[in-house]
């Protein structure tokens, strides 16, 4: 159940915003109209609470709970693996039942689907995730862009990006972790992953109006002069009619390729992964002979683009979203797991010293150079990422809306219902990790805030026995997140930087318990996330930064 203190204390930070208090007195109104109306409430007598808040209903709760293991994990205890959630008039399914998942997860009976309206409104409706015959083709070119090979090609780029920010903070000799988090995550999803080629336009600008454009996705979307919401459709109006003569070209292209595959999109698919393999080829051929090599210009635009074209939306207008796409794909997720991440190395000097010990072994065995080689020499590294993403999975998990009944243990959940999978719950009942004791709030295992050694231990991902089973950050099965390579790739390149030089040290050693937002991302108090960087007395060389 919810605690009275901190229901103030997020009730007040809730408040002193004046437009999201206008939007809470807009919905609210809309809230008595549909409550007095009868339309909230259950038809079906299934597990969970139901008399919540008018409308609103456990969105309260959500949005202003400093924990979310502890919401969930005493929701789970109360009513066991299936319980309900109310949510702005809407009831969605929380399921732990892992065996139940699995089919679900592999859209057996299930659509993957994002139901956030202000989400839905801004990103458009195109179908990448939900149907099949857009999502197989999309997916297979995603993948070459962001693994493998195209993982890569992606590490020039990334380090380059990450090398201009440590810089900065090394002569500062500190760092706010909240927006440098967001200015990185911004960066990288722009100028790396979205690869956006802008002739005309100003970078500044554009990311300038990608921060209203996304500010505005998790919000209640209701359209009052000044609410986040009204200025993100603004700004995406904005970024359409910028971005539109920028596409012009790669639009026309695709409708070239598009035409000669017949339109059929696994024909287009297989055409485009013909092409990025002839121009790797030609790349390796310029190298060889001494030449400087363009790496393929595939990336997860163009693989949006397909998926467009594929689901019927081949209209220049529609080219800009790809873009929109691939950037909020990448950044926002980016830029909270890097906030949390750094977070919890800053308040484990145990952690930054065995992190700092692997880096001398890859400094003797690989080079000072962070090579695609070296990066993948770093498990102790790549498991303190695993662990604070166990600990605090960045986003809620997701959404699938059932096609056909699911049976979840005892209970069975009708087609049309909507299945939410929790991480946090499920990183709490993880088998391997948890004894089944419900006297406590919050097991050990994920307790952070009140045992942070005991539960922060990257060492357990490195045996087979103490691994953790479930790990749903990045989701699991056929949507499994396209990017995670990625992300650990990224996660271990600027830690790497930061720990070769400094030791971490947070000013406010509780900032991350201090957090009264955590719903659907964390955020610290203003003014507590500062980390000081201490020059290590022997450095590690870090190649690309002259500190
Ligand atoms: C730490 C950062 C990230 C987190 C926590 C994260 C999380 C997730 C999750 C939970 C899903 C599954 C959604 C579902 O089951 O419906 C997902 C899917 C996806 N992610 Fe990520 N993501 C991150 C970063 C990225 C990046 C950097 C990219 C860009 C390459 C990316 C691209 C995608 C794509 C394309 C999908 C859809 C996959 C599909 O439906 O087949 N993600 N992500």
């Amino acid at each position: 159940m919810l605690e009275p203190e901190l229901a103030v204390a997020g009730l007040r930070g809730l408040l002193s915003d004046p437009r999201i208090v206008g939007t809470l007195f807009a919905a609210l109104i809309a809230a008595l109209a549909v409550w007095a109306s009868g339309i909230v409430g259950t038809k079906l007598h299934l597990p969970g609470p139901y008399i919540t808040w008018p409308f609103l209903g456990d969105a309260v709760e959500l949005g202003i709970t400093s924990d979310l293991s502890r919401l969930m994990f005493s929701r789970f205890k109360k009513y066991g693996r299936v319980f309900r959630l109310n949510l702005l008039g809407h009831t969605a399914f929380v399921v732990s039942d892992e065996a139940a998942l699995r089919g679900v997860l592999s859209d057996d009976g299930a659509i993957a689907t994002i139901p956030f309206r202000a989400f839905s409104d801004l990103m458009g409706e195109y179908g990448t995730q939900s149907v099949k015959e857009i999502h197989g083709p999309w997916r297979k070119l995603i993948m070459a862009a962001v693994n493998g090979r195209g993982l890569s090609e992606l590490v020039p780029g990334v380090a380059g990006v990450m090398a201009r920010h440590v810089a900065g903070w090394a002569q500062a000799g500190r760092v706010e972790l909240f927006q440098a988090s967001h200015a990185m995550g911004l960066d990288l999803s722009t100028d790396v992953i979205a690869n956006v080629h802008f002739t005309a336009l100003d970078r500044g600008w554009f990311k300038q109006q990608m921060r209203t454009f996304t500010a505005g996705m998790w919000g209640l979307p209701v359209r009052l002069p000044g609410s986040d919401y009204s200025a993100a459709l603004a700004a995406k109006e904005r970024l359409i009619a910028a971005l539109m003569p920028e596409m012009r070209d790669a639009h026309a292209a695709m409708l070239k390729r598009w035409e000669a595959a017949g339109r059929s999109g696994p024909a287009l698919a297989a055409a485009l992964l013909e092409e990025q393999e002839r121009q790797r080829e030609a790349a390796r051929e310029a190298e060889a002979r001494g030449q400087k090599a363009t790496p393929p210009d595939l990336s997860i635009k163009e693989a949006m683009l397909t998926a467009y074209f594929i689901g019927g939306h081949t209209a220049l207008r529609d080219a800009p979203m790809t873009i929109l796409n691939a950037v909020v794909a990448a950044a926002d997720t980016t830029r909270f797991s890097l906030f949390t991440f750094w977070a919890m190395v800053a308040m484990s000097t145990r952690v930054q010293e065995e992190i700092f010990g692997e880096q001398q072994r890859v400094v003797a065995a690989h080079g000072p150079e962070l090579t695609p080689a070296a990066l993948s020499s770093m498990p102790y590294l790549e498991a303190c990422f695993k662990e604070a993403m166990r600990l605090l999975p960045t986003g809620g998990g997701a959404v699938r809306h059932l096609t056909k009944e699911l049976k979840a243990g005892s209970v069975t959940l009708p087609a049309g219902e909507w299945v939410w999978y929790h991480p946090h719950l499920m990183h709490c009942i993880d088998p391997v990790l948890w004894d089944g004791d419900t006297s406590v709030d919050v097991p050990a295992h994920m307790d952070w805030r009140n045992n942070f050694e005991g539960a922060f231990r990257p060492e357990r991902w490195l045996s087979e026995e103490t691994k953790p089973k479930y790990y749903f950050t990045f989701g699991s099965g056929v949507h499994l997140c396209a990017g995670v390579n990625l992300v650990y790739l990224e996660a271990k390149l600027v830690m790497a930087m930061l720990v070769r030089r400094f030791r971490l040290r947070l000013s406010a050693p509780d900032m991350l318990a201090r957090c009264t937002r955590v719903f659907p991302f964390m955020q610290p108090v203003p003014g507590t996330d500062k980390v000081e960087l201490l020059p290590r007395e022997q450095p590690l060389p870090v190649p690309g930064i002259d500190l």
